[in-house]
Parts: structure tokens; sequence; C-alpha cells
């Protein structure tokens, strides 16, 4: 078990985190921890924030106040060990970039080869040390896509694409994986596929951090749920947080967050005619 020594300390924690675009708040004091070896949904209407805190914990994105530690230390120093992979949304990726599917997989290993001898970095990415090219194979047969290693990734359906990002995150071995919408716009056969290639990795004592709209997928597979709308709307087990009470209480905060920032929107506009 990879994490099986380090006690209680959270895999990330997040203190009184607040995050604005153009001044508008996105997300407003944010506390929250994600347990070591534990899968957690993150859960919440479009537009709550998900893919910014996301940002944030990635390092993309610099928040207005708060603090970020994982494992009970400064988070940057996990990110710059690699011990963070990111899974992005598939619109947030260049697929047009002339690149095969082997190659975008095996770009997960560049953090890693910072530590081989340098004539070895200046090689072809598949002349690169055994182990490296090992974990790729790996990563690309646990998605079943091997077989379309040499396609150019533009050539991919949006399932096989999905396909792909996780395979490049797996293919970090990191001991976080932070994973954006891993189960959207993909057929019922890879989302399957993915929980289950997902289950196995929190077996092996992965942390695993996903947002989703799968409310199924997320009953059956998750330890651990975050509610979230531009605040932590709640936090606990999948049975208490998914019940369809607290669903419908996330819903009611989205349409009382838009009435309020309509209004507020409405009240700087008559205070500039003023
Ligand atoms: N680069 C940006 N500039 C300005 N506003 C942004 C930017 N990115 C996101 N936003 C706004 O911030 C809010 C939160 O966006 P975010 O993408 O984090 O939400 P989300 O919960 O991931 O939504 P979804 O489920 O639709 O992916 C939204 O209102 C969005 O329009």
């Amino acid at each position: 078990m990879i994490e099986s020594c380090l006690g209680n300390a959270a895999a990330i924690e997040v203190k009184g985190l607040y995050a604005a675009y153009q001044r508008q708040p996105v997300l407003e004091d944010i506390h929250l921890a994600f347990p070591v070896g534990q899968w957690t949904a993150i859960v919440g209407p479009n537009g709550a924030g998900k893919s910014t805190l996301f940002h944030i914990l990635t390092g993309s994105m610099r928040p207005l106040r708060g603090r970020i530690e994982a494992f009970g230390d400064e988070i940057e120093r996990h990110r710059k060990e690699g011990s963070i992979a990111y899974m992005a949304q598939r619109e947030a990726i260049e697929w047009d970039f002339p690149i095969s599917v082997w190659d975008t997989v095996m770009s997960a290993r560049y953090g890693h080869m910072r530590h081989d001898p340098l004539w070895r970095q200046l090689l072809p990415a598949r002349w690169q040390a055994a182990h490296h090219l090992q974990a790729v194979r790996k990563a690309l047969s646990d998605v079943d896509m091997l077989a379309f290693a040499d396609r150019p990734i533009g050539a991919l359906s949006g399932g096989q694409k999905k396909r792909v990002l996780l395979a490049r995150a797996l293919a970090q071995e990191a001991r976080i994986l932070l994973l954006d919408e891993p189960l959207a716009g993909v057929d019922s056969p890879s989302e399957q596929l993915i929980l289950d290639v997902l289950k196995r990795e929190r077996e092996a004592g992965r942390t695993i951090v996903m947002v989703t709209h799968d409310m199924p997928g997320a009953r059956r597979y998750v330890d651990h749920v975050v509610l979230i709308n531009r605040f932590i709307r709640g936090e606990g087990t999948p049975e208490e947080m998914l019940s369809d009470s607290k669903l419908a209480e996330l819903a009611v905060s989205s349409i009382e967050q838009s009435a309020s920032d309509h209004a507020l929107r409405a009240n700087a506009v008559a205070m500039m005619q003023k």
C-alpha cells in the first residue's frame, strides 16, 4: 500500500481559500481536507468553482487568499516532485496538436526523466529508460488504449480521448490524482472501465479527487463527497451528501446564488449611474 504509513495527515488540505476572476468571487472561505488513500467526489452545479479549485491546487492559478498543504507540508514541493497528477476536462486540451497517443502519455514522465542522465534525456521518447516505457505501456493498457499508441490524438473519439487523458495521469505514478470530470461524455462501457481503473488505483493506496456529475457512479464507488457552490455546502459520506434532500439544497443554493449575483450586479450598475 502506497500510503499505509502516513497516519491521518490529509493528502491535501485547503485552509481559508478565496478566489475571483475580475473581482467576481468564485470560491469563498473554502476549508477542505482530502483524506489520504481515499476517493473523494467533488459535486456542484455548473459554474460552482470546481475547475477553479483544481487550477489552484495544480498551481496554474493563484488564489486571493488561503493556504494549501499536501501531506502536512507546503504543496509546492509535492507539485515539483510530480506527486500530484491532473486530468483536465477534454475541452481544455488542444487536440489538433500533432502528437501521438504514446507521446501524449509519455509527457507525464518528463518530471521523472529530470533525474535521468542528460544524454538519455536528449534521446527520442521511445528510447527513454525501460521503466518510463513500462509506465506508459501499463497506463495505456489499463485504459485499453495500447492498440492506439501510434494514432494522432486528434483522430480519437471523445471517449478514447478521455481514456488517453486518464492514462497520462496514471503514467505519472503520482500519489494524488486530480481528475476533472473523468466520466463526462463517455459511453457506459468506458465509464465502467474508468471507474474500475480508479477503484484499483484507490485500492493500491492512491488518493483520488474527482469532479463528477455522475451521482450513481459516485454513490457506488467513492468514500467521501464534497458539495460545493462557491462555498462548501457539505462534506461527508456519499450516503449523507448524495441524498435527494442534500442535492435539492445544493440546487436551491445555485438558484439563490445566481439571484444574489444578479441583484449585486444590478446594484453596482445603479451606483455607477448615479
Ligand atoms: N478565465 C475566466 N475568466 C472569468 N471567469 C471565469 C474564468 N474561468 C471561469 N470563470 C467563471 O468562474 C465561475 C466558476 O467556473 P468553474 O469553471 O470553476 O466552474 P465549474 O464548477 O468547474 O463549472 P462546470 O461544471 O460548468 O465545469 C463560472 O462562473 C465561470 O464562468
